[in-house]
């Protein structure tokens, strides 16, 4: 019988369905030296977000066959690691979604009326009135940031209590947010005109401390915020200076850029401020959801059937997988490269399948490059079940085109990716060993493997222009690990891809485009 491990409380009803197949031993709160040494004996590991399943657990876990994560937040397991030793991690993307948005309304509310204070006050013996009025929510606006799942359920609800509502979502139509009754707006006008503000975004590069002093200072005196979604997306320090100056209002945070908070400035303020403890998916129905909803993939997988809710390899027999996998790897990079390159929304992605490739089943590999797609916007919400529908719900037109004649590699993959004000392509290709290669950018030929951080820029082919892009990043500190130029015609235009050390540093990336002769400069993180 195929053994697993619990290693967070989990609730019951999922315990019930792993027992119907496995051996299942519960052991929560393990020091990471006794988990190491009984993880060899186990096929699968069930987890919520209190066990960090490191590359080395996962390599001494040389039995392992599944990871589950019971919530939506992979960022606790080492997902690279565990897809290279082909183990699938499975988690819940929707099981916690009402449970994490009925927390942000009730902080809304409680912020409002000043609950938290007013019951201790009560509790303290006393019947202070007048030190407790609030105000209502009905008829101010409330700002949403992020109108996925949650900040789709916010507005709903928000809506009915009679609510106005803006939203901030890049990677949503304008069509999409009128049927939720939200006016989309950008991230300026957001903070200025919300007498609420509400986070459902992921914790990505582009969303660590967006809101910092400078967004702080655009918010009305009056206006209060709420952060349900990631710690790190509030600078926390700025946060309690604009509240200790009356800058705003008021806010309430259940999630921190370092969990327990602990010794922190905002645990000194007043009523001003509620702070939860992580609570968000803290409900007994949230609970069993996700329970349910992951048990029920390690039980199939376990059995030999594929999982729903894979965050990293899809649902495939396991021989067609094999073949497949170092093509999945390089549609999910390829599309993850051309949706920042875009940088906007994407509206439209073709998707050409060349020689041997275009023989292969296609479909995973365009669920593959959807998933790399969406994965900026997404994160761990994005798997290879739910990355078709996701991007008919944002409104992206799919092509599928596919060509075996087109033969300069045994197989390339082009994907040209259309949003509101930018197109890109990028073709790729694998070498013998599976490496990957991006040999095309914009129909300009270069070779480079991808990279964790990469500088694209288009200018014109001109002597000196190199040098002087090299020069700038070299005042900055930041590391040169190669660099391609790719070029139709002499002295016409180019692309120049760099692979760099580090992320580039704030401010550079405005520098690099006041370089005469460079039209456009993007950065990648892969
Ligand atoms: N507090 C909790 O216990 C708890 C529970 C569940 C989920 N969460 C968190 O809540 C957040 C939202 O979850 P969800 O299920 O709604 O996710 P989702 O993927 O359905 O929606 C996220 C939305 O954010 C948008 N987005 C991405 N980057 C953005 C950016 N830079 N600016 C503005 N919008 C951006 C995406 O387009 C998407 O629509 C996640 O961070 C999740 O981890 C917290
Ligand atoms: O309570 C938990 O396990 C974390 C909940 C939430 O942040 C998630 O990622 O699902």
């Amino acid at each position: 019988m195929p053994k697993v491990l619990v290693c967070d409380p989990i609730d019951q009803a999922g315990i019930d369905i792993l027992s119907q197949v496995a051996q299942v031993d519960i052991k929560t709160g393990l020091p990471v030296e006794e988990l190491m040494k009984i993880v060899p004996e186990y096929d699968a590991l069930m987890i919520r977000s209190g066990t960090r399943v490191t590359a080395d657990i996962i390599e001494a876990g040389v039995q392992l066959k599944i990871i589950g994560r019971a919530g939506v937040g992979v960022d606790n397991v080492d997902v690279p690691a565990a897809t290279r030793k082909g183990i699938i991690v499975v988690n819940s993307p929707e099981g916690n979604t009402i449970a994490a948005a009925e927390q942000a309304l009730a902080l809304m509310l409680s912020l409002s009326r000043h609950i938290p204070d007013a019951n201790q006050s009560v509790k303290n013996g006393q019947w202070e009135r007048k030190k407790f009025v609030g105000t209502e929510v009905y008829k101010k606006t409330l700002g949403i940031v992020g109108l996925g799942k949650i900040g789709s359920h916010v507005a709903a609800a928000a809506k009915a209590m009679g609510m106005k509502l803006i939203a901030f979502d890049p990677f949503i139509s304008a069509e999409r947010a009128d049927q939720l009754g939200c006016r989309l707006v950008d991230m300026d006008v957001l903070m200025q005109e919300s007498d609420y503000i509400t986070l459902h975004i992921p914790k990505t590069p582009e969303t660590a401390n967006l809101i910092n002093a400078e967004s702080l200072a655009k918010m009305k005196p009056t206006a209060r915020i709420i952060n349900c979604a990631r710690g790190g997306i509030i600078d926390e320090a700025a946060l309690a200076e604009a509240l200790k100056n009356g800058q705003i209002a008021g806010a309430a945070l259940d999630v921190y850029a370092s969990e327990p908070l602990g010794e922190s400035p905002l645990t000194e303020l007043g009523k001003e401020v509620i702070l939860t403890p992580h609570l968000g998916a803290s409900t007994t129905e949230a609970q069993v959801n996700v329970a349910v909803d992951v048990a029920e993939q390690i039980r199939d997988v376990l059995l030999g059937l594929p999982a729903r809710s894979a965050v990293n390899i899809p649902g495939l027999h396991p021989d067609a997988l094999e073949q497949l996998r170092p093509y999945l790897q390089l549609a999910e990079t390829l599309g993850n490269l051309v949706s920042q390159l875009v940088g906007d929304r994407v509206e439209s992605l073709n998707i050409h399948l060349q020689g041997e490739l275009a023989n292969n089943q296609s479909q995973p590999i365009v669920i593959a490059a959807l998933k790399g797609l969406l994965s900026r916007a997404l994160r761990e919400r994005v798997n290879y079940v739910n990355a078709s529908i996701e991007a008919q719900e944002r409104g992206i037109r799919v092509i599928e085109t596919r060509d075996a004649s087109i033969c300069d590699y045994k197989g390339s993959l082009l994907l040209q990716a259309k949003g509101p004000s930018e197109e890109h392509e990028v073709t790729g290709t694998l070498l013998g060993d599976g490496e990957i290669r991006i040999t095309m950018v914009d129909g300009f030929p270069i070779n480079v493997p991808p990279n964790q951080h990469m500088l694209f820029t288009r200018h014109r082919d001109m002597p000196g222009i190199i040098g002087k892009i090299g020069s700038l990043l070299g005042s900055f500190n930041v590391n040169i690990a190669s660099m391609q130029v790719g070029r139709q015609i002499v002295r016409g235009d180019a692309v120049m891809v760099l692979t760099i050390d580090d992320p580039l540093p704030e401010g550079i990336l405005e520098e690099i485009l006041k370089v005469a002769g460079i039209r456009d400069a993007n950065t990648v993180m892969l």
